[in-house]
């Protein structure tokens, strides 16, 4: 059976793609596409509702997984609205602070909540391997990150930096709050061992690049990972919002729940 889906922020960057896809895919139903007041313009196209009110396509499709890929305001709005009338949804929002990041934590025990900063199968087989390497590795290689994103990006260090930057730390056993070194400039000193390094690119259109750097004595490592295009990101959502579809409330799941 196809999973229904209701895209929020239809016409932004990631949210165009998403309604795009699900509407050729057969096992995809897009129910309705949300956008801002005064914002519809252009989203005839899909022959499906179209609206400025969540809570409205909600109460229309009530077991449609909702897909949002907006701003962090916007995002707590949706967990809140599916909260009052029982939806589930996918977010690929970056940029939350802890404090959102909690509520979005805490409501997960209510509503089916999938939250990832970065849906592409690479990253989050990524995110599984790190761990192994940091732990061979040992103390003598000094942990970096290093990401590029096109210049309209809000947000830094990606939230897929951080991502990496909290499993290098929770690899180490240490707190990356204490160890995370997000900026440098003039006269620093030497660098701890401890620290773990991230660093921001932006520019241009690029769609975003990550490398992890194992930086030791008379040699390096370096990840890279590239995303081509927004497909691969939601090409991830869509699958997860075909596998939260059928999941309970419980926790606040995440990619890798999904390709496990
Ligand atoms: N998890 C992942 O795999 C990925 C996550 N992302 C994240 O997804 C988010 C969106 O990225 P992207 O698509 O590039 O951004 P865009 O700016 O292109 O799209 C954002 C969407 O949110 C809407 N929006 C913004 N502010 C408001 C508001 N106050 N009220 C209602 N709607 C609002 C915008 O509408 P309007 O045009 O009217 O402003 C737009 O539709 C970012 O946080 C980004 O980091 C991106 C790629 C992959
Ligand atoms: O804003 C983007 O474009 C992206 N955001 C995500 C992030 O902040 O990690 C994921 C991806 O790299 C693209």
């Amino acid at each position: 059976m196809a999973t229904e889906i209701i895209v929020l922020g239809a016409k932004g960057r990631m949210g165009s793609t998403i309604a795009r896809l699900a509407d050729n895919d057969p096992d995809y139903a897009l129910c309705a596409v949300i956008e801002r007041e005064g914002n519809t313009d252009g989203l005839e196209v899909y022959s499906t509702f179209v609206s400025t009110n969540l809570q409205d396509a909600l109460l229309k499709y009530p077991s449609a997984v909702v897909i949002d890929f907006t701003v962090p305001k916007v995002s707590l709005d949706t967990v809140k609205c599916c909260k009052e009338v029982g939806g589930k949804a996918v977010i690929g929002t970056t940029g939350f602070s802890s404090e959102e990041l909690s509520y979005l934590k805490e409501n997960s025990k209510d509503i089916s909540l999938l939250w990832a900063p970065n849906m592409s199968v690479g990253i989050n087989v990524l995110l599984k391997i790190l761990p192994q390497l940091v732990k061979i590795l040992g103390e003598k290689y000094d942990l970096e990150i290093s990401e590029i994103h096109h210049k309209f990006k809000k947000d830094a260090p990606s939230g897929t930096a951080l991502k990496l930057a909290q499993c290098l730390a929770e690899a180490r056993g240490v707190d990356l709050d204490k160890v995370g070194k997000f900026c440098r400039h003039g006269i620093i000193g030497e660098r701890s061992s401890e620290e773990i390094g991230v660093q921001t690119l932006r520019g241009g259109d690029v769609v975003g690049d990550h490398t992890v750097y194992f930086l030791g004595p008379g040699e390096r490592i370096e990840i890279t990972h590239r995303a081509h295009s927004r497909e691969t990101f939601a090409q991830g959502a869509l699958r997860a919002a075909k596998w939260l579809a059928h999941q309970k409330p419980g926790k606040l799941y995440s990619m890798s729940d999904v390709l496990n």
